[in-house]
């Protein structure tokens, strides 16, 4: 499917959300240059959002700024890479002074390599949970930091990945994943007082431009990854994490919610290739 289908497809989808729920409201969606934060950052603006995505490719932000400029829709793209603290503060001040305070932060920024784990260099190791587990810590860090200086209230949703089972090919995500689970359940009662939420969503395997990295024999065998036989969708995960933001989700904190089409009950997922111990 070529992009501009797949972004119309994301922008006259049917949702069950009312179309003013995020009206005067302002969302930093990390990640939304493509895949789930591209469509969440989009449905989100669907929803009357002001919204600024970041990543570390301004081309892909312009691209996903111009099509909402077509459909008479203004989202704003300012590269980061937030991995970088000093990055993370230099995009919150931009965003405050150009746009506003965020409301919402939706961080999806994140990815790996697949290796089997007794392969992992200490380089390639810490590549992988620095841009998981670190990127993800100074941005819903920093947030809570400017909610509270303000007084403001705050919603964040951490996409993550399904930590239940492991997942054979990528132990490094599991391991700064299950860190971004830990941390969102410590900080979901430090930071009640301030009238801060913080969630997780963890998808299951979702047809997204992330996908690329796997290795052919990987994907021929992606349909057997849950009991729906298939992968989700960038929206589907999306309308996830809309539900946590919101209002939807007032009484929701510290929690993790998997989208996996039941992935977590049935299904096989070699991303680094299937061994031939697993093969009979
Ligand atoms: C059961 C329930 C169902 C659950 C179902 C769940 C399904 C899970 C499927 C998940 C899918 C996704 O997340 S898809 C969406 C995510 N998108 C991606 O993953 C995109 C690709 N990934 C990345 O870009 C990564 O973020 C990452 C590799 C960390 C980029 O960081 P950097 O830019 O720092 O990386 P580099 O500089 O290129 O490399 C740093 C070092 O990492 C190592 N390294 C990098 N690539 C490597 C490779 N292919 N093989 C080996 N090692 C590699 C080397 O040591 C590198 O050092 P040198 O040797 O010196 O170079
Ligand atoms: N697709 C899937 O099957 C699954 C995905 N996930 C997770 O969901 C999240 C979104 O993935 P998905 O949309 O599928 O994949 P994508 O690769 O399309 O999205 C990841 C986005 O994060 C951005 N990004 C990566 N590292 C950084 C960084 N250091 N600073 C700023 N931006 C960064 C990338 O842009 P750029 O490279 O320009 O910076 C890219 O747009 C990821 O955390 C992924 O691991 C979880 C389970 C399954």
């Amino acid at each position: 499917m070529s992009d501009a289908v797949l972004l119309d497809a994301i922008w006259n989808a049917d949702t069950v959300y009312r179309p003013d729920l995020f009206a005067g409201k302002t969302a930093l969606v990390s990640g939304g240059g493509s895949g789930i934060g591209r469509a969440t950052a989009l449905l989100l603006a669907r929803l009357g959002a002001r919204v600024v995505i970041t990543g570390r490719t301004q081309e892909k932000l312009d691209r996903v700024v111009a099509y909402a400029a077509s459909r008479g829709v203004t989202l704003h793209g300012f590269a980061a890479n937030v991995r970088e603290h000093e990055q993370v503060l230099a995009l919150y001040e931009r965003v405050e002074a150009e746009v506003g305070l965020p409301d919402v932060l939706i961080n999806s920024a994140g990815g790996q390599f697949p290796q089997p784990a007794i392969e992992f260099s200490p380089k390639g190791w810490n590549a992988v949970v620095s841009n998981n587990l670190n990127s993800t810590w100074f941005m819903m860090q920093r947030a809570a930091q400017r909610w509270r200086d303000t007084q403001r209230p705050g919603s964040i949703v951490n996409v993550i990945v399904v930590t239940e089972r492991g997942m054979p090919g990528v132990a490094h995500t599991v391991a700064a994943r299950a860190g971004i689970v830990g941390a969102t359940r410590t900080v979901a009662v430090e930071w009640a007082p301030l009238n801060i939420r913080i969630n997780c969503v963890a998808p299951g395997l979702t047809a997204s431009e992330g996908l690329a990295v796997y290795p052919p024999e990987a994907v021929a065998e992606f349909p057997r990854a849950n009991p729906m036989k298939r992968p989700g969708t960038p929206l589907e995960i999306a309308q996830a994490c809309v539900f946590l933001a919101a209002p939807s989700a007032s009484f929701i904190t510290g929690e993790v919610l998997t989208v996996d089409g039941g992935g977590k009950l049935w299904g096989e997922l070699w991303l680094a290739g299937r061994p031939d111990y697993y093969r009979d």
